[in-house]
């Protein structure tokens, strides 16, 4: 069985015994067609940890688009764009104005240069020339929680920051590239696999262009939340069948991380429960 889904049946079930109901204070979300107020069943300070060297962490209660999670991970770090036009899913586009853009949030953070030793750079170039030239820094680290752009931001980053650690086991020839993703408030019915594939995927593909081997991904979660309209839809959800977790690798051919593409993603046996339609998104 996936051991992502052990980990999201836990994590759920942690949340809707212990967790704490934000019902009837002021929160920021709302439900598009009624207006109302979104709340949520909400756990604060989840650490959930993933081995890439066991397995992939997708989950089989149902399936996660992995190409569509690839492909927005290549969008803020890659294309480094913040307009939903470069990205193949319509998943922002209630977040984007008239011209598509999302503002100063993501993507135009991760791109924007700045001086570091006399050279200029951005913030992913900077973690891909760090971990070439000083792998066992431990100043390797994106982070997308910059106050000064936030006001012009359609969403203050989720996900912000990514911190990449080498670690070197005995009798183990490559470096492997571990990576802790901090995470501020996380949607655990629509965005909780999502989020983790991506990382992983991101983890992936930094260590092949490195020669190194991905290893845990640990997961920090400081608001992981079950919205009202998500309780039914997850108690069904967690009951269901599990399976093993799919084969996921990349081409091994890609040896540049501007030349990844989703057609380099091979997905093999994902076997995964019927997929939940239509999941209300809270905006
Ligand atoms: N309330 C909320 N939850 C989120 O997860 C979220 C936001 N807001 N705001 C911005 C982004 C947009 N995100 C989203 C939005 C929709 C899906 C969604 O509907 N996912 C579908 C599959 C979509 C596809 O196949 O392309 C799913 O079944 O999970 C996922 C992430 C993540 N973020
Ligand atoms: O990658 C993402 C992006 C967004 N989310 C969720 C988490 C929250 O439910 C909302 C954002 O609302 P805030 O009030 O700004 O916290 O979007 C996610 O889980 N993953």
């Amino acid at each position: 069985m996936s051991y992502a889904d052990e980990l999201f049946v836990k994590m759920c079930r942690d949340i809707l015994d212990n967790g704490t109901d934000t019902k009837g204070e002021k929160v920021r979300p709302k439900w598009e067609d009624t207006n109302e107020s979104a709340y949520t069943i909400k756990r604060f300070g989840v650490v959930n940890r993933y081995d890439l060297r066991k397995e992939f962490p997708a989950l089989t209660l149902r399936k996660t688009a992995l190409k569509s999670c690839m492909d927005e991970i290549l969008w803020i770090y890659q294309k480094k764009s913040n307009n939903v036009n470069d990205l193949h899913s319509h998943i922002w586009d209630a977040w984007a104005d008239e011209n598509g853009s999302i503002g100063t949030c993501y993507g135009d953070v991760v791109g924007r240069k700045f001086i570091y030793k006399e050279e200029e750079t951005d913030q992913m170039d900077y973690v891909l020339r760090q971990l070439k030239e000083n792998p066992y820094s431990r100043r390797i680290m994106t982070n997308l929680y910059q106050f000064e752009y936030l006001h012009s931001g359609a969403l203050d980053p989720c996900c912000y920051s990514m911190t990449y650690s080498v670690t070197k086991e005995p009798g183990e020839e490559r470096l492997i590239l571990n990576g802790v993703l901090n995470q501020r408030s996380q949607d655990v019915l629509a965005a909780n696999n999502w989020n983790v594939c991506q990382y992983a995927i991101l983890l992936m593909m930094v260590a092949q262009v490195n020669d190194m081997i991905p290893g845990e991904l640990v997961h920090v979660i400081a608001d992981a939340h079950i919205y009202d309209r998500h309780v039914p839809v997850i108690e069904e959800l967690i009951k269901r069948e599990q399976y093993p977790a799919p084969k996921v690798s990349l081409n091994p051919e890609v040896k540049d991380f501007y030349k990844f593409t989703t057609d380099d993603l091979i997905v093999e046996d994902y076997q995964a429960g019927e997929q939940i339609k239509n999941i209300p998104i809270a905006v």
